[in-house]
């Protein structure tokens, strides 16, 4: 496995194994690192995580898990008996549920980082009204944040407007792995809370989740080596 220091995670979200390794043969394991998500998973199994890790690439299991503790604990040590490098959970599950997923990662001898979906990013303040969280978006992601790391995870996935905040709550060592990130060039489709990449970087982001803005773009290359220049990568 390549373990790379860019902060580039690209998101593979496609509706076969085929079209997601047709994508991972054009990327490089040095340059960035892959994650798997809810359709690809469940269209291709672990068989994808296989195919991938033979190409030489980490991968970030991106099921957001959201159960009881034991359920959770049991699909957390699943995902990293796979291998995986990171796996995460949704938590609003609740310190229990978290508590028993780091408990069983380390119990268990499981080098994976496991994080913790704060608010999605795809949500603005009206939508957590909605669901009755009467707390401002900021007070929420913070809160959780917060309660992710009592609860013994390595960080959480907000979005880069938060990652400031969360840095001076939970510390530079926590986790900030920020999608809806969004370069000049592309559109924000159903994201709300958005970020350029270099802003996300100076935000204190440790990761940028990057799906559309280079797996739809006409030339995906060109729009990786894009965000790379604009985060001084060298290619
Ligand atoms: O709050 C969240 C949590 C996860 N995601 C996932 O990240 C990618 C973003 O893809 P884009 O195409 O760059 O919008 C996608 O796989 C989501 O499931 C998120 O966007 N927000």
């Amino acid at each position: 496995m390549h373990v790379t220091e860019s902060p580039l995670i690209i998101a593979l979200d496609y509706p076969s194994l085929d079209a997601a390794l047709c994508m991972a043969d054009q990327l490089d394991p040095a340059r960035c690192r892959l994650k798997v998500g809810k359709e690809l998973f469940t269209r291709s199994g672990p068989a994808v995580i296989e195919a991938l890790h033979g190409r030489g690439f980490e991968v970030f299991l991106d099921l957001k898990f959201h159960d009881i503790p034991n359920t959770v604990a049991s699909a957390v040590e699943a995902a990293a008996e796979q291998g995986v490098w990171m796996v995460n959970l949704h938590a609003s599950g609740g310190r229990a549920m978290m508590e028993a997923a780091a408990n069983r990662l380390v119990q268990q001898r499981l080098d994976t980082r496991l994080i913790a979906v704060t608010v999605l990013t795809s949500m603005q303040s009206s939508d957590l009204v909605e669901v009755g969280v009467s707390s401002s978006l900021d007070e929420q992601v913070s809160r959780l944040a917060q309660l992710s790391k009592q609860s013994g995870l390595h960080g959480v996935v907000c979005s880069a407007q938060e990652a400031t905040s969360i840095t001076s709550l939970c510390g530079e060592d926590f986790l900030k792995v920020t999608p809806g990130i969004r370069p000049a060039f592309a559109a924000a489709n159903d994201q709300q809370r958005i970020m350029t990449p270099s802003n996300a970087i100076r935000a204190g982001s440790t990761h940028l989740v990057v799906g559309r803005p280079v797996t739809q773009a006409e030339n995906p290359m060109e729009a990786l080596a894009a965000i790379e220049a604009e985060l001084g990568i060298k290619a």
